[in-house]
């Protein structure tokens, strides 16, 4: 009987520090994820052609939720005047939400709609379908590199720091 953790080559499932869960490494590129992965690990980075499940969409159509923190290149949004929240204190926050989505207790869309920073958050937290060259570099590789249907892990901007569900 296979170990029930034995993981596909490349991979090392680490513990989160600051909430306790699993995470996944891939020891090549050094790349983390939440989800446990099913295919031995790509040893070059994401981003470019190699990121999704083979496509290599020109655009594509993300939801994201971004929790702003007091570094944050605009330190205020619709919810809150003037944000003091730490980073720290920003990536808890995120990483209860993106729990909540994962465990289907709570839709991206209601999350986005009652806690993301951003002005996107009336939307559902949707950005509408964009190109290269159009979001910050570690959004866009982080939303290029997802499959449609994908969440993404915790993706750190200028901005604050967001989760993504690629929809096209
Ligand atoms: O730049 C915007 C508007 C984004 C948007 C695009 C398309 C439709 C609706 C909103 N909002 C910023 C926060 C912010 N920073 C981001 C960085 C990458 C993607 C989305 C982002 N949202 C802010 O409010 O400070």
């Amino acid at each position: 009987m296979p170990d029930a953790e034995q993981l596909p080559e490349g991979w090392e499932k680490r513990t989160s520090r600051s909430t306790g869960l699993s995470y996944y490494l891939n020891v090549y590129t050094k790349e983390s994820q939440w989800d446990q992965p099913t295919e031995p690990a790509k040893k070059t980075g994401g981003g470019g052609s190699g990121g999704g499940a083979g496509d290599s969409p020109d655009e594509v159509q993300c939801l994201h939720l971004l929790v702003k923190h007091k570094g944050s290149r605009r330190p205020s949004s619709w919810r809150e005047e003037n944000i003091t929240r730490t980073k720290e204190e920003a990536q808890l926050l995120l990483e209860v939400y993106r729990n909540k989505i994962v465990q289907q207790e709570a839709t991206f869309d209601e999350l986005a709609r009652s806690y993301s920073d951003c002005s996107s958050a009336k939307r559902g937290g949707d950005l509408g379908k964009f190109g290269r060259g159009q979001m910050q570099p570690p959004f866009e590789k982080a939303a290029f590199g997802l499959n449609v249907g994908q969440l993404s892990g915790i993706v750190d901007t200028d901005s604050g720091l967001h989760i993504i569900l690629r929809k096209s």
